[in-house]
């Protein structure tokens, strides 16, 4: 079972080795979060020949062969062809994190199915049970979340961030934390004024 974690890849080197209809969904995670992306491949997926052509990607138009070496941290091994995928698998770099399309749980890393409204990053996995499945229950959790989740967020992280910085002992902290995430205190039109208020009162 893969562990889950975030990651910053922002200009991070990324080599994906084939660009087919794979290939042109796991690129994007990778495009989204600001890495920078390479493809080695004979032929592209339209998706990806219109990044290349927008100046969003690098392209090298050649077949890779086994016993090829990459200088990367992430190494996506996505071609059509099961046996060169496995073989650079096993001749990766000690350091590197590869991920081979056809044998996703054997790779150094899976991708989720992903959520985001503003700060808030949702992913869920099946584990490889079912990605059509994760999708599905992806678009059942976004219908419930709170349609002010985003700028729920805003206001909490500013909030946190203040209070972390005031001279309070740590159980008025965590009260304080607390009651400024309950529903019945966000829904608040006055909520920035109801916190000052509480701050005042609990620092006299
Ligand atoms: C979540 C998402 C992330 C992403 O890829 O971006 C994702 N697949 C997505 C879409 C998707 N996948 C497939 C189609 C149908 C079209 C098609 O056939 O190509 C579509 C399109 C669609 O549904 O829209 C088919 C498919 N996928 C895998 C196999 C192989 C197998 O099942 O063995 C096959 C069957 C191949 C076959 O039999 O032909 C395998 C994997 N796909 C995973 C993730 C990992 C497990 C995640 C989990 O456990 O839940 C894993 C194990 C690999 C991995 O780690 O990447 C993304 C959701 C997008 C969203 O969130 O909106
Ligand atoms: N993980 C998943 O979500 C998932 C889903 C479906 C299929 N798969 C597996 O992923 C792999 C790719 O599937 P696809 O649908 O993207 O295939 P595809 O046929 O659309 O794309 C294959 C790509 O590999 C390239 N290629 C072929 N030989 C190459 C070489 N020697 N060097 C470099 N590039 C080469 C092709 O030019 C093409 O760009 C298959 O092994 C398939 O079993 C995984």
């Amino acid at each position: 079972m893969h562990m889950p974690l975030f990651l910053e890849v922002k200009n991070q080197t990324v080599i994906a080795v084939g660009g087919g209809a794979v290939a042109a969904r796991k690129v994007r995670h990778f495009l989204d979060a600001g890495a920078a992306i390479t493809i080695i491949a004979p032929k592209l997926h339209p998706f990806l020949q219109q990044l290349y052509q927008k100046g969003k990607i690098k392209w090298q138009e050649r077949e890779v062969h086994e016993g090829e070496h990459f200088n990367c941290l992430f190494l996506l091994l996505m071609t059509d062809k099961k046996e060169l995928n496995m073989s650079l698998y096993e001749n990766k770099q000690p350091h590197q994190l590869a991920y081979v399309a056809n044998d996703a749980m054997k790779s150094d890393v899976s991708f989720p199915a992903v959520l985001q409204r503003g700060a808030l990053s949702l992913a869920l996995s099946t584990g490889g049970a079912s990605p059509v499945y994760a999708k599905q229950l992806k678009n059942k959790l976004a219908d419930q979340l709170p349609a002010e989740i985003e700028a729920d967020l805003i206001f909490l992280d500013q909030a946190r961030k203040r209070i972390l910085t005031l001279p309070l002992t740590p159980e008025q902290k965590k009260q304080i934390l607390q009651k400024i995430t309950e529903e019945e205190f966000l829904r608040q039109g006055n909520r920035q004024q109801l916190l000052e208020e509480m701050l005042e009162a609990v620092q006299k």
